[in-house]
């Protein structure tokens, strides 16, 4: 019987993620203080993150994920309010950036005792925006829970002229190296041989 699994994620899109691979698994969000230390790196941060929150919960295996959308070196998180977002968005017209997710699995039973860890990089390409864009976009309320406040499987893919690396991991779940470290962890994907 596979090993039992639990997301430590509120976010709904993490969850349907790991759907699309067909694990069964509990979901017991962390709640975890995700500031930003002063002068901290953003692979340093969305790696400390991610690894705090897979250690806040209790389960067989663990997954914890962090998303960040950095610009110029700056962390852009999620944003405070619709004023935030729309600073976000204004910044990030017309630019590129990139998106950092840190995925860490932990296995604490028995003497298998494990804490895997993966930062994965995609770089996004939005387009010029126009004001009324940005107010439109702030106004549907997509924007606020966020990094970086957009969606890019969302009304904010109309916003996203390129990428390059993994879709999923803009989305939060970077799905390759996910499948990767559950199985390194020991948890039996369900294309392996039983
Ligand atoms: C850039 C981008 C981010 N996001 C989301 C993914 C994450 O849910 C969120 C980043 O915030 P996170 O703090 O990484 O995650 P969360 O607070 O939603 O959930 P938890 O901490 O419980 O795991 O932004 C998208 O859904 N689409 C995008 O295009």
């Amino acid at each position: 019987m596979a090993p039992h699994l639990v997301l430590a994620s509120q976010s709904p899109r993490r969850r349907e993620l790991l759907a699309q691979l067909g694990l069964a698994l509990e979901v017991r969000p962390a709640h975890t203080d995700e500031s930003v230390r002063p002068g901290e790196p953003a692979r340093d941060y969305v790696l400390r993150v991610a690894r705090e929150k897979a250690r806040a919960v209790a389960g067989e295996i663990v997954l914890a994920a962090d998303t960040a959308v950095v610009l110029g070196g700056e962390i852009l998180g999620k944003p405070a309010d619709a004023a935030d977002a729309a600073r976000m968005l204004g910044a990030l017209s017309g630019t590129r950036h990139d998106v950092l997710t840190a995925v860490c699995v932990r296995r604490v039973s028995g003497p298998l005792g494990v804490e895997l860890d993966a930062v994965v990089r995609s770089e996004v390409r939005f387009a010029m925006l126009t004001p009324a864009q940005v107010a439109w976009y702030v106004a549907t309320g997509e924007p606020l829970d966020k990094a970086g406040a957009y969606a890019i499987q969302g009304a904010g893919g109309a916003f996203v002229e390129a990428i390059a690396g993994s879709v999923s991991n803009v989305v939060g779940l970077p799905l390759a190296e996910t499948a990767e470290l559950l199985r390194r962890a020991g948890y039996p994907m369900p294309w392996e041989p039983r």
